[in-house]
């Protein structure tokens, strides 16, 4: 009860009152005891710290947890000269490209293609397990026999997309990095806005930011024709009906894409697509995982619309399109912006990429058959209302005249070098299509 006694002993005029020392400093003895406590406890803390987390530690615990950070960090001289070596232009008129989804199907063929006339090339992908990641690995050990570096990460990471633009100063994107696939849009609907547009963005952002700012070619998609009528789908036509979400997220690339050009002066060409086939091709699409299930002796679903009407496709074939995507690589112009500023306009371009010729499913299935020399279990089921439309069909004029896009390869021809790629590829016993 100190401070009562202290009361107590207070005088009427505190002008002349004196403090009487022993209490007080009692006091202070005590508090200033506690302080040392405290501090020396927090001094003793820092230095236990400081030698638990340095990396000259031995315990084996922190150290190997530093070796992993550093792994992860997408650092160090090892990692850029391998970025450099693979961007270098070796041909005259070169360009260094950064190919997104370069383990992916389009994404492989058009990497290998480039390499092979002498671009510089760097992939990225996020080895995803939409679909069997092991063929993606098998797609990406090909290229690298073939001086193709594929860093894995994520189009959503902006930290990394500005490492390899400061490593780099790529001419050029091409873009195919995206979830793919009409009908898993249903199961699966955030991974469309994740990859489709949030990716988008941000790769947008990185090459808007990047200095000199590269001309980006990116993968629409013959979707965004949704339910229109009308054919051949132009580039003239309407899209604004998508059937699924896959296509809804297409066609707000689209939109985004004139926006980027639009603000930041960057050199922007969509290429739509036209259900694109071959060897490496993507085992959730339907002449892959009908030539697996052919071959494995399972019914296989062949989708027809109301009244019998015939579902058909634009079939594509791979090198076809490989050869439009240089096409619109070596069209498009420089960006005009820098330090995320437009000086300019630039070039807003959008292509059909297609085959002119559609293919009922059903003739595609009979083609697999005579290749196969098997019987299709064939089990027709009305088409569902899940993302699919009842026809493509491409208008490529535009195509044709500004990049010299020809497609030369048909059907029966571009199933004839898949068939011959799967079964050297799942040779029996060795690997199994999943
Ligand atoms: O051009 C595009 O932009 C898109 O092309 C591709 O979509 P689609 O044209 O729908 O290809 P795909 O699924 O192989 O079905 C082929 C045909 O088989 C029919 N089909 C399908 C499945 C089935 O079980 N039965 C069936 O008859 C089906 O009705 C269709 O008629 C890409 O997957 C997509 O990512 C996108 O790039």
């Amino acid at each position: 009860m100190l401070h009562m006694k202290h009361i107590d002993n207070t005088p009427s005029t505190p002008g002349k009152f004196k403090m009487e020392k022993p209490p007080y400093n009692r006091l202070r003895l005590h508090s200033s005891l506690a302080k040392l406590t405290f501090w020396s406890f927090v001094f003793l803390g820092l230095i236990f710290v400081f030698f638990f987390r340095s990396p000259s530690s031995s315990s084996p615990v922190s150290s190997d947890l530093s070796r992993r950070s550093l792994r992860s960090s997408y650092g160090g001289p090892n990692f850029e000269k391998r970025v450099r070596a693979s961007a270098k232009i070796r041909s005259r008129n070169g360009i260094s490209v950064l190919v997104t989804g370069a383990a992916g199907f389009v994404g492989s063929h058009v990497s290998a293609a480039l390499k092979r006339r002498g671009d510089g090339v760097l992939g990225l992908d996020n080895f995803n397990n939409y679909y069997d990641p092991s063929l993606k690995r098998a797609r990406q050990a090909l290229l690298e026999r073939n001086g193709v570096y594929i860093v894995e990460g994520d189009i959503n990471d902006s930290a990394l997309l500005k490492k390899l633009f400061d490593i780099v100063p790529f001419t050029h994107v091409m873009h195919l990095a995206a979830q793919a696939g009409v009908r898993y849009a249903m199961e699966n609907p955030s991974s469309y806005v994740h990859s489709n547009i949030a990716g988008l963005v941000n790769l947008l952002e990185a090459c808007k930011n990047a200095n000199p700012q590269p001309a980006i070619v990116w993968a629409s998609s013959s979707s965004v024709y949704g339910l229109n009528t009308k054919v051949p789908f132009s580039e003239r036509d309407r899209t604004d009906q998508p059937a699924s979400l896959y296509a809804a997220t297409k066609k707000a690339g689209e939109e985004i894409a004139h926006t980027y050009n639009h603000i930041y002066g960057l050199s922007l060409t969509g290429l739509r697509f036209f259900t694109v086939y071959g060897p490496w091709g993507r085992p959730d699409m339907a002449y892959f995982f009908f030539a697996r299930d052919i071959l494995k002796g399972k019914s296989i679903p062949i989708f027809e619309a109301a009244n019998h009407g015939t579902v058909a496709r634009d079939f594509t074939y791979i090198d076809d399109i490989v050869k439009g995507c240089l096409a619109a690589l070596d069209t498009a112009e420089k960006s005009t912006g820098s330090g995320g500023k437009k000086k300019g306009p630039a070039q807003l371009r959008v292509y059909n990429l297609g085959n002119t010729s559609p293919v009922p499913v059903s003739d595609l299935v009979s083609i697999l058959e005579k290749l196969l020399k098997v019987k299709a279990k064939r089990l027709v089921m009305k088409l569902p209302r899940n993302g699919d439309v009842q026809f493509t069909h491409a208008n490529i004029s535009s195509a044709q005249r500004e990049l010299g896009y020809k497609p030369t390869t048909d059907l029966k021809t571009g199933l004839k070098k898949f068939v011959e790629w799967y079964l050297g590829y799942y040779a029996e016993g060795k690997k199994s299509a999943q």
